[in-house]
């Protein structure tokens, strides 16, 4: 079960029940909570948590808000008898960064990666009508071979401090909904789904794997009005639709599929899920959706808001997709970590384009000095065996998470890595050679392009299926007055890249200002919104001179929480929207620009 990344459902043969609520907590700066017993005897003058959500935000107290090191939560979680027969497990949407997971006292697996989910199995001490102790012990400590990549200093006065090498709060905890769930001893563990089509069909290409051997395997794929338009019989075959709905950008149309299992005719298991018909391809500067180009318009973006810090929260994610549409957007990237499962069936269902990132940020030293770090190349580090091996780990779960929703677009395998040395090349040549197969669909993989790492001075170009360009002039350099300069030094280096045999689209992943909302002054001024919009102008001036760009995605949707620095007023300021949600003047003109563009442009 642990390998088993299936949303939870209820049906006739499983169970998912929430234990999102309130939750006992504490810090463990001592790191003694295994050796005083609190696997066993739940925690001691615990506070209560919600879950889901990170604990910073809530407290009143800097040390709380900052905490760094062990932490517990605990829960007294009664299991029916009617799951008797079944696989117990409970699920974790994610618990950020690291878990050990014990139940009633036995502690049963670990989990490195805090924004993917993962089951523990309990079957084996899971007590029937009566109350189950679930503790968990979780620890946010940043390292330079975890993701995302940082250090954890020590102040003199004894307390640890996270050192991220990335630009957002270390927000920590069960950052994701818990879950108790009962499958069948014989069950679907997992599916995957392709698409070809043809001038009139689609062919879905499907794969079943089950916990056992012995069930039979039937596969039916439902229309949007319940009419069943194809049925497959085994582990592997292909359904035939004809005169499909085929899933597009901003005019999706989705498909049930329905997987039943059979013993001697007795029905013993079913899952079922929506998914979406579609083709990706890159073909020259091309990104084609359906075999039609398409033009991305979207934003980088965070798991972010107030009170709850990167709690997954429906009501935020509904407000950014009702934002993004009146934006006139059709996509965006999972800066810099998988999102909750939710946000992937929102886009699924709105037809939203989506480039899923995994949390290889601050693989830069460069990023690390500019929080204090070291002057060296990120790859020369001893650190970067230990990280392989989790970096794999978690695009391998990415992918086998988010693998059948027709809104992913491609995998985005790293954030800004240090690619201006020689040393990053063996890293890049084994993790795409790794991550070859991973996908059944064989999606673009890709990886964002730091300011440091232009056409000119990176080693690792060779590497991407597309380009992701992070390009801050007008901020982070040339800024002001300056910035006509900025225009000139980016269109230098896209004139290389179009003189270049490059044939591969080229997408704006990053660009942007900090921006005061309410601050205003003409001429314009940094941090005023004039200065926003002016420098939204300057890019836009350049995207619509180069018909290799196939995208732009400024940076970002809206306002988040980032350490406390002196570039940083409460946070990154470079939103379109606030924290909360409502408009900078350069919303209105963006979203201007993007009506005049259309989606297959
Ligand atoms: C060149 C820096 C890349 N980019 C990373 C992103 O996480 C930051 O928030 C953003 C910024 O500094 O606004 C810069």
């Amino acid at each position: 079960m642990e390998k088993e990344l299936l949303y939870p459902v209820t049906n006739q043969y499983r169970f998912d029940q929430s234990l999102d609520g309130l939750w006992d907590f504490k810090f463990d700066e001592a790191a003694e909570g295994q050796q005083q017993g609190w696997p066993q005897k739940g925690l001691p003058a615990a506070i209560q948590m919600p879950v889901p959500a990170s604990f910073n935000d809530f407290f009143t107290d800097k040390a709380a808000r900052e905490y760094t090191g062990d932490f517990w939560y605990a829960k007294r979680v009664f299991v029916p008898r009617a799951f008797q027969g079944r696989v117990i497990g409970l699920r974790f949407g994610a618990a950020t960064h690291r878990a050990t997971v014990y139940v009633n006292g036995q502690e049963i697996r670990q989990h490195e990666g805090g924004f993917l989910p993962f089951t523990a199995d309990i079957s084996s001490v899971v007590k029937f009508d009566q109350e189950n102790l679930v503790v968990l012990k979780l620890n946010n400590e940043l390292h330079r071979d975890a993701l995302p990549a940082g250090d954890t200093g020590v102040l003199k006065n004894g307390k640890k401090m996270a050192k991220p090498f990335f630009d957002f709060y270390n927000y920590s905890g069960l950052n994701r909904s818990v879950q108790l769930m009962a499958v069948p001893q014989d069950r679907v563990t997992d599916y995957s789904v392709t698409t070809t089509l043809t001038a009139t069909t689609a062919e879905v290409h499907y794969t079943v794997t089950t916990s056992q051997a012995t069930a039979k395997v039937t596969v039916t794929l439902q229309d949007e009005q319940g009419t069943v338009v194809a049925t497959g019989h085994g582990r592997q075959g292909t359904l035939i639709v004809d005169q499909p709905q085929l899933w597009n950008v901003r005019d999706a149309h989705l498909y049930t599929i329905a997987i039943q299992l059979t013993v001697n005719d007795d029905p013993v298991d079913e899952y079922r899920d929506q998914i979406g018909l579609r083709t990706i391809e890159i073909v020259g500067h091309q990104i084609l959706v359906n075999g039609e180009p398409v033009y991305l318009k979207g934003f980088g973006r965070h798991e972010d808001s107030i009170y709850a810090g990167r709690a997954f929260d429906l009501n935020v994610e509904k407000r950014d997709f009702e934002l993004m549409k009146w934006m006139g957007a059709n996509s965006f990237r999972t800066s810099h970590y998988p999102y909750d499962e939710a946000v992937y069936r929102f886009a699924d269902r709105e037809g939203f384009l989506i480039i899923d990132e995994v949390p290889a940020v601050g693989f830069k030293m460069a990023a690390a000095s500019f929080l204090g770090g070291l002057d060296q190349s990120f790859f020369d580090g001893e650190w970067t065996t230990e990280l392989y091996k989790k970096h794999l780990d978690q695009i391998t779960d990415m992918v086998h998470r988010d693998k059948n929703h027709p809104s992913v677009l491609a995998w985005s395998l790293l954030n800004e890595p240090d690619t201006s040395s020689k040393s990053a090349v063996p890293y890049f040549e084994k993790l795409f050679a790794d991550t070859q197969a991973l996908d059944p669909d064989q999606r673009p993989r890709t990886f964002t392009l730091n300011e440091d790492d232009t056409f000119d001075t990176s080693y690792c170009k060779q590497f991407p299926d597309f380009y992701l360009l992070n390009r801050y002039p007008g901020w982070y350099h040339k800024w002001g007055y300056e910035i006509s300069d900025g225009e000139a030094g980016l269109r230098a280096e896209l004139d290389k890249w179009q003189a270049s045999e490059i044939d591969k689209p080229v997408v704006f992943s990053e660009y942007g200002a900090d921006t005061q909302p309410g601050l205003h002054k003409l001429p314009s001024v940094m941090w005023s919104e004039e200065y926003q919009i002016e420098l939204l102008q300057m890019f836009n001036r350049v995207f619509d001179s180069y018909d290799f760009i196939r995208g732009e995605q400024p940076w970002n949707l809206a306002d988040f929480q980032t350490v406390e620095g002196n570039m940083r007023v409460n946070g990154n300021k470079k939103g379109l929207f606030t924290r909360d949600r409502q408009p900078k003047e350069a919303a209105f003109y963006l979203r201007k620009r993007w009506a005049g563009i259309d989606n297959n442009f």
